[in-house]
């Protein structure tokens, strides 16, 4: 008889990991304080020393607060280090949005997913810069606390105009084009975001509509698309079905997240790959 799964988000390691998000980002705005040059990965993507100190003090929280589960991290990815796992496991991006970390800007975050049975189940994400938290668990609400204090957040109904998020750094035409084709005549208002920023907005109830149809790695979505589903959003991969986790390379082709509403799927629009194969990690 196969062994009952045992789920391990809940209330209490929300908080935990939402607190290790904040000690990761102190670290950061210490190596911001001391000074920092930008190294380049074998993928031509940037890395600075706060990646690396920020991913430390994650990697340290887990162990404490989560001993034995294996953790996928950007950077210990990078060096080729991924343990072996199977259905739960954390994905760790310590610096998302390192390209508008390294020229200056405030939209970068620290991000812990918990994956469990292929869906998110616990997110925690932190702007260092502008000290706004995110944290939530499957089954619980999604926290925010920033400097309007501690609260619930919850996604907005579907508003007009439409407030499309888009990246900062990646611009890519296939998200305008799809807006335009898969919503015509409508009111679009669209707003670039850098970084998982762009979930904590949506599940804020301050968008409508992320659509991503350009490459990202798992460890830029789990925690925030965790987040989203607590407030009452959704993200689909690009066939409309949920997105899904522990995928060849973590790598994720295109997604499409919104406020709650199914949005038309993204899979016509998307640009071509390539042949679909991997992309390098983070860029
Ligand atoms: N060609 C590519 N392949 C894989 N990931 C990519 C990519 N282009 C952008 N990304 C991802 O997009 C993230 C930034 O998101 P945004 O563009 O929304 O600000 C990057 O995170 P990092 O900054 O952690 O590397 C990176 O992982
Ligand atoms: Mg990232």
């Amino acid at each position: 008889m196969a062994e009952p799964r045992i789920h391990i988000a809940s209330a209490v390691l929300a908080e935990q990991l939402g607190e290790a998000a904040r000690e990761a980002g102190a670290a950061i705005l210490e190596v911001v304080r001391k000074g920092f040059t930008a190294q380049k990965k074998i993928d031509a993507s940037p890395v600075t020393d706060a990646d690396h100190a920020a991913e430390a003090v994650v990697l340290a929280a887990l162990a404490r607060h989560a001993p034995g589960v294996p953790v996928v991290a950007e950077e210990q990815f990078a060096k080729g280090i991924v343990p072996d796992h199977g259905s739960s496991f954390f994905l760790v991006d310590p610096l998302d949005g390192t390209k508008s970390f390294i020229k200056g800007g405030d939209d970068y975050t620290v991000n812990i997913g918990l994956i469990e049975d292929g869906i998110p189940s616990l997110g925690a994400i932190y702007a260092p810069a502008t000290d706004r938290l995110w944290i939530a668990h499957h089954g619980g609400k999604a926290i925010c606390e920033d400097e309007a204090g501690r609260r619930t957040v919850h996604v907005r109904e579907r508003a007009s105009p439409m407030v499309a998020l888009a990246s900062k750094n990646h611009f890519t035409q296939g998200a305008a084009d799809y807006l335009e084709r898969a919503f015509p005549g409508e009111a679009i208002e669209q707003r670039a975001v850098g970084s998982s920023l762009k979930f904590g907005i949506l599940a804020s109830g301050d968008a409508d509509i992320y659509p991503r149809l350009g490459p990202t790695s798992e460890w830029d979505t789990a925690a925030g698309h965790a987040i989203l589903i607590a407030a009452g959003g959704r993200c689909d991969g690009p066939d409309g079905q949920p997105l899904r986790y522990g995928k060849k390379s973590y790598f994720n082709p295109g997604f499409c997240a919104t406020s709650g509403w199914e949005a038309p799927p993204i899979a016509s629009y998307m640009e071509p790959f390539g042949g679909g194969g991997d992309l390098p990690q983070g860029v």
